[in-house]
């Protein structure tokens, strides 16, 4: 595995107040020291997502942003694994067309999409994120080759759109999504996109974090 064809180094993203917590920012790194950490296995997914504003019976939408439903019943953003001496941008756009039909030559996710690194020690692992603007149009095609993918039905069991809104209940939609079990830092990155690419503001961010722990609507708690 190797981030060698980085064209620069990349520093830890600003991270905005409203995710200023021990959960978000654990373990995030420069890119550069990923590369001193020997025996750790290396994994990069992407969010990718369009624009798309409208409204619907639900509430108000900005974008279509793609997160997927994986085999062991969690969420997670589309990639995966790099394998041992693969480069990590092959990996990845590898991952992605195994999972999600992606063409790598047709619009490549590179190291302009580049976010962050994250190190999780316990497990060995260090989680590279890109963020991808698509047009509508690409996303849609993705939504539908998804079901052709190599992994479709045995690692991935499909591709969903993150709700973006909230019900009038305070709860429904964007609160009770956070409520799923996300696999490895994916809920973070996915508050993490969601404000680097302005399609929510600090506030609505922080008020979204309040109104998922709402004990009354929130589930299986007593
Ligand atoms: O979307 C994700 N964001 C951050 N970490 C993730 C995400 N999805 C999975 N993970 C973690 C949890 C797993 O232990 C590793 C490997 O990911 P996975 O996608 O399962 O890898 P393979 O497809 O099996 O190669 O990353």
């Amino acid at each position: 595995m190797s981030v060698d064809s980085a064209p620069r180094d990349f520093p830890i993203p600003e991270i905005p107040s409203c995710l200023q917590l021990r959960t978000v920012t654990k373990g995030l790194i420069p890119l550069a020291e990923s590369k001193k950490l020997d025996n750790y296995r290396m994994g990069a997914h992407v969010c990718l997502w369009a624009r798309q504003e409208g409204r619907s019976m639900f509430g108000e939408y900005r974008a279509a942003v793609m997160m997927q439903l994986r085999f062991d019943g969690t969420f997670g953003f589309p990639g995966g694994l790099v394998d041992k001496g693969e480069d990590m941008m092959e990996g990845l756009n590898r991952e992605l067309m195994e999972e999600i039909g992606w063409d790598p030559s047709a619009h490549p996710v590179t190291w302009s999409d580049y976010y962050s690194t994250q190190v999780a020690g316990d497990r060995k692992l260090v989680l590279h994120f890109f963020i991808k603007e698509v047009t509508l149009e690409q996303f849609i095609a993705l939504e539908k080759s998804c079901l052709q993918s190599r992994d479709y039905g045995k690692e991935v069991m499909g591709s969903i759109r993150v709700p973006l809104y909230t019900m009038d209940n305070m709860y429904n939609g964007l609160p009770a999504f956070l409520n799923n079990k996300f696999a490895g830092t994916s809920k973070q990155q996915l508050l993490l996109a969601l404000h680097h690419s302005k399609l929510l503001t600090e506030h609505e961010i922080s008020d979204v974090i309040l109104k998922s722990q709402n004990l009354k609507l929130a589930p299986n708690r007593f």
